[in-house]
């Protein structure tokens, strides 16, 4: 460890502090500092300071570890290089402490793995084991019409509104957002507010555009069934974001407001989601 550290690196004027940065560097990265590479789909936010570097590794470990069993490493190859080897395994030492990490655990039972194009409506089983857990994060469904209120039918999406003590808080929260947008190609519907006495809040929601319904005869096709709704791809997207937002509370610029319990908005089963397209539920908030 103290071989990585380049003295004739270090600044003459100011060898103190360029000594605390390399050793910083000698003491948070060796094991590590390979996955900052390309590698890490999670370094773009880390170079342009947006997250720490263990920050970045709780998404990364995340995200990485759950993709489809299809990308899943096998374990048979552990010193791979290929980035979809790296496991959860190789941040075991990580000390699990702080609120962000703990967040990051739970997390882990929740995200699913990305599912190909086109995705079908989510299941009741996985309502029941996505969406409930959601639910008591502060996630809804809401419904929305998303051109012509009088020809279409509202389009159920999952949402929260995330609470920040500033708008500073906000808008970084919003540069991992997009962030994760790009890396997962799924893009959410923002809006922020600024309330002078409760900080700033950030309102996302996200559903699948070409989603797949359940059939309901016998012989139709899938382009047949192609209908905007919830499914797998937002549940995860939903899940990295409150990983994003767990960082931020860890930084106490996130707050964990009183979570909303609105049954009529949480459905429990399928039936009950698809019964959200009427045009009575429409109205986003
Ligand atoms: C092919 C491409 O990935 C798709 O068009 C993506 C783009 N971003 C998206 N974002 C969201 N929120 N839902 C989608 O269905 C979606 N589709």
């Amino acid at each position: 460890m103290i071989s990585s550290i380049r003295i004739g690196a270090c600044s003459p004027r100011r060898p103190a502090l360029a000594l605390s940065v390399q050793s910083r560097l000698a003491f948070h990265l060796p094991s590590r500092r390979r996955v900052h590479s390309a590698e890490n789909p999670f370094a773009n936010l880390w170079q342009k300071r947006h997250l720490n570097v263990r920050e970045s590794h709780k998404l990364l470990d995340v995200s990485v570890s759950h993709r489809a069993p299809t990308e899943t490493p096998s374990k048979a190859q552990p010193t791979s290089r290929d980035p979809k080897a790296i496991s959860s395994q190789d941040f075991a030492e990580a000390p699990q402490t702080n609120r962000a990490t703990q967040a990051t655990t739970r997390s882990k039972e929740t995200l699913p793995p990305a599912p190909k194009w086109p995705c079908p409506h989510l299941t009741d089983a996985e309502i029941t084991e996505h969406l409930v857990p959601l639910y008591t994060k502060g996630w809804t469904i809401r419904t929305r019409t998303l051109k012509d209120p009088q020809t279409e039918t509202p389009t159920p999406e999952l949402a929260k509104k995330f609470l920040f003590r500033s708008p500073k808080g906000a808008t970084a929260f919003l540069r991992g957002v997009d962030y994760l947008a790009d890396l997962e190609h799924h893009h959410p519907e923002t809006k922020t507010e600024t309330e002078p006495e409760r900080g700033c809040t950030v309102d996302l929601a996200v559903h699948t555009h070409s989603a797949i319904r359940p059939s309901n005869q016998p012989g139709e096709s899938v382009d047949d069934r192609s209908q905007p709704g919830v499914t797998l791809r937002d549940v995860r997207y939903a899940n990295l974001c409150e990983l994003l937002f767990a960082i931020h509370v860890a930084r106490n610029q996130g707050l964990r407001g009183e979570c909303v319990k609105d049954p009529a908005r949480q459905p429990a089963t399928a039936a009950e989601l698809e019964a959200l397209r009427t045009p009575a539920f429409d109205g986003a908030e």
